[in-house]
């Protein structure tokens, strides 16, 4: 079975918009700060140095969401992280966002591996085999 990543986090005051639900866009912080927080529990940083210039970092190139039922102030959230794909270059997360029983939203984000150096432009770079390691136990099945 693969494994799937939980976290948890609350509706903040400032996600909410006049109609006093979370904006669309409060969707992908939380899609992004699961992104995270998974990579932490595998002992991986958002921002891996390579040298004293030189770092791997994980631009995003696609993020969608599907929006299924409101969420508001202060209600808990459940994130659920897996991979759809786990590619050379990049990952394409899934991310199943719940209140309680209750579906409230389903996005999936691409990031690509990429060499950053000061001044210079990200450059795709093949994920390398400790950091695909470590997610692919994370890969659903197809
Ligand atoms: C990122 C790029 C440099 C990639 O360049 P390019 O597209 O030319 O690369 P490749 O053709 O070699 O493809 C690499 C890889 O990506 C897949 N891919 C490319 N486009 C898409 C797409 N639209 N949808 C899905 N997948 C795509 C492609 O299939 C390859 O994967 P394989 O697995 O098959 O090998 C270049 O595209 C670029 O610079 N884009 C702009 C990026 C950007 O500015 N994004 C917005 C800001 S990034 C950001 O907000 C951010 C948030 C974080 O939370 C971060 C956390 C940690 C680190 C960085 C973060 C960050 O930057």
């Amino acid at each position: 079975m693969p494994e799937v990543f939980r976290t948890q986090r609350f509706v903040e005051f400032s996600d909410t918009d006049m109609a006093g639900i979370a904006h669309f866009s409060a969707f992908f912080r939380y899609m992004e700060s699961a992104e995270h927080a998974l990579l932490r529990s595998l002992g991986l940083s958002v921002f891996q140095r390579l040298g004293d210039d030189d770092a791997l970092s994980f631009p995003r190139v696609n993020v969608q969401c599907d929006y299924q039922a409101p969420v508001r102030c202060e209600d808990e959230l459940d994130v659920a992280v897996s991979i759809e794909r786990l590619g050379t270059k990049s990952v394409t997360y899934r991310f199943d966002i719940s209140r309680g029983d209750t579906p409230a939203a389903t996005g999936r984000m691409t990031s690509v591996c990429c060499r950053i150096e000061p001044g210079q432009t990200p450059v795709a770079t093949p994920i390398p085999d400790e950091i695909a390691d470590r997610l692919r136990p994370f890969v659903a099945d197809e």
